[in-house]
């Protein structure tokens, strides 16, 4: 296993553009596909979750041209449903911007279709969004285990009317929903069950649905109607917004460590939730700055923090390892999720925090950091979860550096991490 040793970096200082949000260029490419007209994307990520949504894209016979670098995509929208005369066997990795959403935009047209992943995307549930597809008319049969990929889709369609989704552990499958409600056969009135998760991730949905010319109308996250006869229209140009939850690491970086750190393409006129990050690591006492496409974080001590932190649960994660450099112990909580994603990331978390010698407590759905007085050297084991190596570089404002394994992993959503995160110390 490769292994990364990251040696104390004492001081961050510069300026970072981050590249394309993951939730936005996924979305975007759904919604183009879907949608009448050509769609010019730019600033696309270039990662393996949008890898795997665009193999799965060209596999069922979407034409878009790249460029070289793979930011820029011209994709020619199909104006309607996904169809295919031969079985298609569609692999998404563990990217759940991918699985989601094609799980229900592939029950629109005509065909069969099998959706899979890597193990991991086998033990992470989708049945409330597959209950709710089949309320709708739609025929999907598990492959392996009731409520997990791998699925067979049988499709021929979806009828409109009433239906609920849970919200409870995934707000992807109500955006899954809402993106294909619009071309039901009839108007759909989505009723959400319990409390919505990651809220602020439905207003990505909202605002691409939006700019693709779909009308929602939204009562308070509860329910939601999407009336009939509405068809997809490409806008034309899509920019996509640098990545909130890949800023995180860095501004935290500017926080612990600055010197000053700047982020750009991302700001406050941002629709990602995750820009609220910034407001979390404020509470902690950092200098934070605003403009309309940057945020800049300046260093000073932290102090620990006690957030509810259901709506940015993956830069939550940045906190936890952040709380490290903090005064005082830093509480997360209302974090069931966590333990769904790539990995169970509270238990994750709180094993590899305890290698640096921090005192953690692990609840059901929340964290408990205490800082240890002086952290340890420990070798980080990542469990395929990008997240988990980018978090822990924070490690290396420790005067005991700290060795990242499987640092490779990043390339879920953040493929040159590591280089971008060098290039701002010293
Ligand atoms: O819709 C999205 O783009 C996402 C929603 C969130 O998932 P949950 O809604 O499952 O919390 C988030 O963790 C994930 O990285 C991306
Ligand atoms: C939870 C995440 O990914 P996914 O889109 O696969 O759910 C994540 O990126 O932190």
């Amino acid at each position: 296993m490769k292994q990364l040793r990251l040696d104390p970096i004492s001081r961050m200082h510069g300026e970072v553009n981050i590249p394309g949000s993951k939730s936005i260029s996924n979305r975007a490419l759904l919604l183009a596909t879907l949608a009448k007209g050509t769609t010019e994307l730019t600033n696309l990520l270039d990662s393996d979750d949008i890898r795997h949504m665009l193999a799965a894209l060209k596999q069922l016979g979407v034409q878009f041209e790249l460029s070289e670098d793979k930011s820029r995509c011209s994709l020619q929208g199909l104006g309607g449903a996904i169809n295919s005369n031969k079985l298609q066997e569609l692999f998404l990795g563990n990217a759940g911007t991918a699985m989601r959403p094609l799980c229900a935009a592939l029950t629109l047209g005509n065909g069969e279709f099998v959706l899979m992943g890597e193990p991991r995307m086998e033990e992470r549930p989708i049945g409330d969004l597959v209950d709710s597809l089949k309320a709708l008319g739609a025929d999907i049969q598990y492959l392996k285990n009731p409520g997990f990929p791998p699925l067979k889709i049988k499709a021929t369609g979806l009828s409109g009317g009433d239906v609920e989704i849970a919200g409870n552990l995934s707000s992807q499958f109500l955006t899954a929903l809402l993106m294909v409600a619009p071309l039901a056969g009839a108007a759909v009135n989505i009723k959400v069950k319990g409390e919505l998760v990651s809220k602020p991730y439905i207003d990505i949905t909202l605002a691409l649905m939006a700019q693709f010319g779909v009308k929602v109308i939204n009562h308070d996250y509860q329910r939601f109607e999407i009336p009939s006869g509405q068809s997809y229209l490409s806008p034309g140009k899509v920019l996509v917004e640098g990545d909130a939850s890949s800023a995180s690491y860095f501004l935290a970086a500017g926080a612990i460590a600055g010197g000053e750190v700047k982020v750009t393409g991302v700001g406050c006129l941002s629709i990602q939730g995750d820009v609220k990050f910034a407001d979390a690591l404020a509470a902690m006492g950092a200098e934070i700055e605003w403009g309309d496409d940057f945020i800049i974080a300046r260093g000073s001590q932290l102090k620990g923090i006690d957030m509810d932190m259901n709506h940015i649960p993956d830069a939550a994660m940045t906190i936890a390892t952040a709380a490290v450099f903090a005064k005082g112990p830093t509480r997360l909580s209302n974090i069931y999720n966590w333990r769904i994603k790539e990995t169970d990331r509270l238990s994750a978390m709180a094993t590899e925090l305890r290698k640096i010698g921090a005192e953690v407590e692990e609840g059901e759905d929340y964290i408990l950091v205490n800082p240890p007085l002086t952290p340890k050297h420990a070798a980080i084991d990542t469990y395929n979860d990008h997240r988990m190596a980018m978090c822990f570089s924070l490690l290396a404002f420790a005067e005991c550096g700290v060795t990242i394994n499987d640092p490779d992993c990043t390339s879920k959503t953040f493929p040159d991490y590591f280089q971008r995160f060098a290039a701002l110390a010293g």
